[in-house]
Order: structure tokens, then sequence, then C-alpha cells
């Protein structure tokens, strides 16, 4: 089954509106994984403004779960906050200084040879690494040269297109999936995906291994509770796998 990694940026934001600690970002990390989570992820960015980076070394030594940390590794202080914590993945992503959210993936051509040099820095710590990827045959292939274990496709252009015409928004994706699989590259998603839109993109894309949801999910978390949130997604994968099953 597809593994869901809750990424937990906006419960940081909440917390830090107020300066104060509430909430508290490593308990909520806790409740997360005893509500069935199968992973952590934060996107520590340089001005902090949601996850700081002591947050990252709190979390590292309180969860249990798959710790993923996410950012630009070309912002020296990223790599060294990911070589002292050694998560089990590291998502490089390729976003710009005050970025409001990330809004593309690692031009994997033009980058090559950059992502081939940085990349065993972290595999060489035995942390595993994805680098975040459009959905472009062309980005997928380069992106298997760079030495990276996975990659993680950037899902807002199918989010935003579900609702129009889902077959159409899903086409891209499954051809990154059969590209990914044929070069040995293991395939993550996230980005705007949701109660709505995650089964379709679970049964359809092939081979994924996992999903990382952060703003959707604490949206919903007002209305149904975290617990109860969680398990209305991590039912949303369950039913996607039995469908793949069943239909292979
Ligand atoms: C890489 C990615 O798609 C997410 O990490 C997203 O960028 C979340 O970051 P924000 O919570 O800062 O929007
Ligand atoms: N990698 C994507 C992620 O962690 C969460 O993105 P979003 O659900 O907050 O859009």
């Amino acid at each position: 089954m597809t593994r869901l990694s809750v990424n937990i940026n906006k419960i940081a934001t909440l917390r830090n509106s107020r300066g104060g600690n509430n909430p508290n970002l490593v308990e909520t990390a806790l409740d997360c994984e005893r509500f069935g989570a199968q992973g952590i992820t934060v996107h520590p960015r340089p001005d902090e403004r949601h996850i700081r980076y002591q947050d990252v070394f709190d979390l590292k030594s309180a969860i249990q779960s798959e710790f993923n940390i996410e950012g630009n590794c070309q912002e020296q202080k990223f790599v060294d906050l990911v070589l002292a914590n050694k998560p089990a993945q590291v998502t490089l992503v390729p976003d710009a200084l005050n970025q409001i959210t990330s809004n593309h993936g690692w031009d994997t051509i033009k980058h090559q040879q950059y992502l081939r040099d940085i990349i065993p820095l972290f595999k060489e710590a035995g942390i595993r690494v994805s680098i975040f990827v459009d959905p472009d045959p062309k980005m997928v292939e380069a992106a298997a040269k760079t030495g990276t274990d996975r990659i993680e496709l950037y899902t807002e252009g199918y989010a935003h297109a579900y609702h129009k015409n889902r077959e159409t928004a899903i086409a891209p994706y499954v051809q990154a999936a059969r590209i990914a699989a044929e070069t040995g590259l293991g395939l993550n998603a996230g980005h705007d995906l949701d109660l709505h839109n995650l089964k379709y993109f679970a049964v359809n894309v092939p081979n994924l291994l996992e999903v990382s949801i952060g703003h959707a999910l604490i949206c919903d978390a007002l209305y149904y509770g975290l617990e109860h949130t969680i398990k209305l997604y991590l039912r949303q994968l369950e039913d996607a796998g039995l469908e793949r099953d069943f239909s292979s």
C-alpha cells in the first residue's frame, strides 16, 4: 500500500502565529503516528516561517516513523541540518528564497551535474534521497542519471486539473511513473493532494510508494479532527490498493 507521510508545516504555522508552544509540534507528530501515519514530513524554509531548524532536532529525537525532510539543498544551512539529523529520507526541492510554497520540480538536465555531486553527500550518510520533479518524461529520464533513489512527482498540476477532467489530469503522471519504474527509480508524490483527488491518483499511478500531504489534511482536521482525518486519508490509500489488486 502507498504510505502516508503527514506534512506538519501548517501545525508550526499555527504555533508561530502566537509565539508560544500551542499547538505542540512534537506532540502533534506523535499523535499523527498514533493515528496511523507512516511518516512525518517537514519542509524547513530559510526564514523559518513555519518549521524552525530546532524543530527538526526535536522531532528527530521523538518520532519513530519515517522522517522525511524536504528543502532546498542550495542552502548550506539545510544541508548541515539534514546531515546532523540523518532522517530516513531527504527530498530535495529547488525552491527560490521566500517562495510562498514549492511550485516546480528540478530541471534535471540543466542541474544534472549539481545533483550528481550533492546526492552522494546524503547517501553516504545513510539517508535515502528523493528529488522533486515535474511529470515530464525528459525530467524523469534525466533524474534517473543523477543517482537519486526516488523522485517525488509534483502533483499541483494534477490537483488543479482533477475537477475538470481527471483522465487528462492523471495521464502525464502515469507516463512519468512508468519511466520511473523502467529506470529503477522509486516513486513518491505530493503537493495539493486531498481527500477528493488522492484515491484516483493512487489507483492509477503505478508503484506509488509514498505520498506526503499537509495543507489539505490539516484543513480537513479542523472539521473532522486529526485522528479521524488521518484515518480517512489512510482509507483512501487502502481502497486504492484494493482496487488496483482487483483490477490487475
Ligand atoms: C515540496 C512540497 O510540495 C511541499 O513541501 C510544499 O512545498 C509544502 O511547503 P509549504 O508548507 O511551505 O507550502
Ligand atoms: N511534498 C508535499 C508535501 O509535503 C505536502 O504538500 P501539501 O499537501 O502541503 O501541498
